[in-house]
Formats: structure tokens, sequence, C-alpha cells
């Protein structure tokens, strides 16, 4: 990782179990290079949600840190140099989804930017529901206004949990095809967890697979393909050739490389 880039990751020794017992992270050490997108991948509960919320500065390990541009990440995200979108959107429920995505810019002491506002919103396929508050939305839409949310101060780190867990495969792909390029050209280090192979190849630049409890890294993964990705590329011989090579290190036993 080139000194002085602020964006760039750097996890080393990374360990944490959680009360009773589980160790969800054991040793992990991975960089990411600032402006690369990397997908996260590995059966449920190996603890990737674990690593992204330490690497977001949410949770300190046991064990081991987290740099990113070689400063603390809870210092980063105070600083607003990091959004997270994760599985539970957590709007404010008294503000309504264009005023849960505005807030975002303020708390990063960034000035109200009504056009990228609507922007996005028209993006994420909620320019209907503006005015609407968290409650009357359902699951995927406010998955989405999360999505504009972490999106809209143009953070130098973004982390996405499942960010498309709750959304239809319709517009996930719809998704998958807009939202990426707002990220990738403006440099953005972007982590993406994901239960979709798919998802990973046509977004990513890079896969981590991971083992079981607790992750490690099983295979790394580089995904040459150019951007923007359309969706009609996961028909393509080298999208089915990296999709079946993550597939293949996913089936991997515990214990084997
Ligand atoms: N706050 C917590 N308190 C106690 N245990 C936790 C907590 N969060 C996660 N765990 C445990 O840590 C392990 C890893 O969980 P984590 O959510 O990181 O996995 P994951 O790979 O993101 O799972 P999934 O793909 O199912 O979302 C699991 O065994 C889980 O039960």
């Amino acid at each position: 990782m080139p000194d002085g880039d602020r964006a760039g990751i750097a996890c080393r020794a990374l360990s944490k179990s959680w009360p009773g017992g589980v160790q969800a992270v054991a040793v992990f050490d991975a960089d990411f290079d600032a402006g690369r997108t990397t997908a996260l991948i590995g059966p449920s509960g190996c603890g990737k949600s674990t690593l992204l919320r330490l690497i977001a500065g949410l949770e300190q390990p046991d064990d081991g840190q987290v740099r990113i541009g070689g400063l603390d990440p809870a210092r980063q995200r105070r600083q607003g140099t990091i959004s997270v979108a994760f599985q539970d959107p957590s709007l404010l429920p008294w503000l309504s989804a264009a005023q849960n995505v505005a807030l975002a810019r303020k708390l990063a002491r960034q000035p109200a930017d009504p056009g990228k506002l609507a922007h996005l919103l028209r993006l994420v396929g909620l320019e209907g529901f503006a005015a609407t508050r968290p409650a009357a939305l359902s699951g995927g839409m406010r998955q989405r206004a999360a999505i504009a949310r972490a999106l809209v101060t143009a953070p130098q780190v973004l982390l996405l949990d499942e960010p498309f867990g709750a959304v239809d495969e319709l517009t996930r792909r719809q998704l998958a095809q807009d939202l990426p390029p707002l990220w990738q050209t403006q440099g953005t280090t972007a982590l993406l967890v994901t239960h979709s192979l798919a998802e990973a190849v046509l977004l990513a630049d890079r896969i981590l697979v991971l083992s079981p409890r607790p992750a490690r890294i099983v295979a790394d993964i580089a995904v040459p393909l150019p951007h923007p990705r359309r969706p009609d590329l996961t028909d393509s011989p080298a999208f089915r050739r990296i999709e079946a090579q993550a597939r293949a290190a996913l089936s991997l036993p515990a214990g084997a490389t």
C-alpha cells in the first residue's frame, strides 16, 4: 500500500472473540488497496460481519490492529472518511428517507447537496418515497435508503454488509449495475460482504474467499474484468471461470488451502 494513502486498509493479526467464547476472527492479515472493490465471501457465521465491524472501528479487536491510511478506523469514521451500510439499516425513525440520507452529509460536516441527494434517491429507486418515514418503507427500501446514505458523502472507504440482502432480484441486478460506478469513479476503497458469487464477480476487483469460523483467507481471486459491468456479463466465459474458481474455493474443507 503506498505511503500516505488515506483510503488503503491494513489488517494486521486481527483477532476477536465474542462474549461466550466464540472466536470470530483469528490472526487475520490482509491489505486492501485504495480505490479497489473487494468482495468477502464465506460460509454463514464465519466472521465476515465481525471483520467489517472491526475495520469500521465499531468493535475493538482483542489483538492486532486495523489501520486506514495509517490511522485508527474509529477516528476515520468520526471524520466521515468511512461509510457503512449494514444488514440492519438503522435509519432514524422520526426522519424521512431523504432526511436520513441528507443527515449523513451534515454529520460529515459537508454542505447540503440537494442535487446529489435527488440523484441518489432516484438511483436506488426511492424518488417517490423521499418524504416517507422508515416505518412506512419495506425492508428492501430501508436497505436502499441506507445505501444512499452511505454514498451521499462520497466516502473514501465504503463498507457494505449484504447491502442488497432484503432487495428483490430484479432491483438487485439494477443496483449492482448502477451503484458501483458511483464509488469506483471517485476512488473509493470498498469492501462488500455478500452471499452471492455472481454479485461478487459483478461488483468486485478482487474476491476473498473465507473459511468457516474463525475466518481466514482460503482464496484470493482477482477479477480483471473492465468496469462498468453490465448484468449480461454473467453469460461470458471469463465471468463463469472466475465464479467457478470462487465456488471451488468455497467448498474446500476447513483447514485445506
Ligand atoms: N455481538 C455478538 N455477540 C456474540 N456473538 C456474536 C456477536 N456477533 C457475532 N457473533 C458470533 O460471531 C460469529 C461470527 O458472526 P458474524 O456475524 O461475524 O458472521 P458472518 O460471517 O457475517 O455470518 P452471516 O454470513 O450469517 O451474516 C458467529 O458465531 C456469531 O454468533
